[in-house]
């Protein structure tokens, strides 16, 4: 039986802190290539890293959890024929075979959008920006701040608040994202790797933040809080990266402000359609997207 070589991504020992490399090993493995009646085999073409992965439960020795975006190589399914390009939860998987129940098609018109889009601007991370934002009830000339602003989430919730109308200010951790940042439109970035970020708000908008659309947690949460929001102003929990380590994180609440508890994930739905808006926009240079790419990445 002819067998081809593939690679994955074991889980060999839970984050706790920073990763590092005993967290993660790679293995080959061999995958019988003869399909079964509906069977297809896979080959990724994108893996998608993300913060949740730090955190998501997951059992040691594992395949590295993750969506990705794969090619069907081989086919016994007429849903997917040979070429067919898929999205799926497989992980950290070069190749794997699949019955096609855990494979999504991309389902609205990509257009001349490059298919990498699909595992960012155009995929999880972009439907959270997309929702996220909505969730915020945003209104046009109120000050929108945002965590973590030059990141898959934040970036595309600062342009997406800035075309309502809002006056938008990025926090970030260095000066070249400080400057990514500003070529996208953000009104005012500030690294807090270098400045009082609590002062610099103050200066720029005295009056305090309508919306905090918070990414990082921790103390970037506590502090804005305690020192930048107006009275009733609203807070988007989206995430909290800077938590995410094994300890547990002290909650810190104020009562003067709307606390809103959010998760992408239950706007499935309807993430196709705000794909189709978001597309139109990239397409007509409303929307800028960052993509990084390292070659040196090689599995
Ligand atoms: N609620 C939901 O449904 C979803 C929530 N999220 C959340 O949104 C947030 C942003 O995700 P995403 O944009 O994909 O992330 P990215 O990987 O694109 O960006 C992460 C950035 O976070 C910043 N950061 C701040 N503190 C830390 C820290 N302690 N460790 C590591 N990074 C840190 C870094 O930027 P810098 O150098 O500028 O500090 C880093 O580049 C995360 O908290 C994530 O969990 C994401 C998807 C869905
Ligand atoms: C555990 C902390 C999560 C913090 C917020 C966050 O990053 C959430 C991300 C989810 C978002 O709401 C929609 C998703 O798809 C993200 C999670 C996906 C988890 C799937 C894990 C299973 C797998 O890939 O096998």
């Amino acid at each position: 039986m002819i067998k081809m070589k593939a690679k994955k991504w074991i889980l060999s020992k839970n984050f706790c802190g920073q990763p590092t490399e005993e967290n993660l090993s790679l293995v080959e493995f061999e995958i019988p290539e003869q399909l079964k009646e509906n069977e297809v085999l896979l080959q990724a073409v994108y893996l998608s890293v993300d913060p949740y992965m730090k955190v998501w439960k997951k059992k040691e020795g594992q395949t590295m959890i993750g969506e990705q975006l794969s090619e069907v190589i081989e086919s016994r399914n007429p849903i997917f024929p040979k070429g067919t390009m898929v999205l799926s939860h497989a992980g950290w998987i070069t190749n794997y075979k699949s019955k096609g129940d855990d494979l999504n098609f991309i389902r609205f018109d990509l257009g001349k959008t490059p298919i990498s889009y699909t595992l960012g601007v155009l995929g999880m991370t972009g439907a959270t920006a997309y929702f996220g934002l909505k969730k915020c009830s945003p209104k046009q000339g109120e000050v929108f701040l945002v965590s973590c602003a030059a990141g898959a989430v934040g970036s595309i919730v600062g342009q997406l608040a800035k075309l309502k109308g809002l006056k938008v200010i990025g926090l970030v951790g260095s000066d070249e994202k400080v400057k990514f940042c500003k070529e996208i439109g953000f009104d005012q970035v500030f690294n807090y790797n270098s400045c009082n970020i609590n002062e610099e708000i103050k200066l720029v908008v005295p009056d305090g933040v309508d919306v905090y659309f918070d990414n990082a947690g921790g103390t970037f949460y506590s502090s804005i809080i305690e020192n930048n929001m107006k009275n009733n102003g609203r807070v988007l929990v989206c995430g909290s990266i800077q938590t995410y380590c094994c300890e547990d994180p002290s909650k810190y609440e104020k009562d003067n402000l709307s606390v809103i508890d959010f998760r992408s994930s239950d706007y499935s739905n309807d993430w196709p359609k705000a794909y189709n808006e978001m597309n139109k926009l990239i397409q007509g240079g409303k929307l800028t997207v960052k993509e990084k790419y390292d070659s040196d990445i090689k599995i």
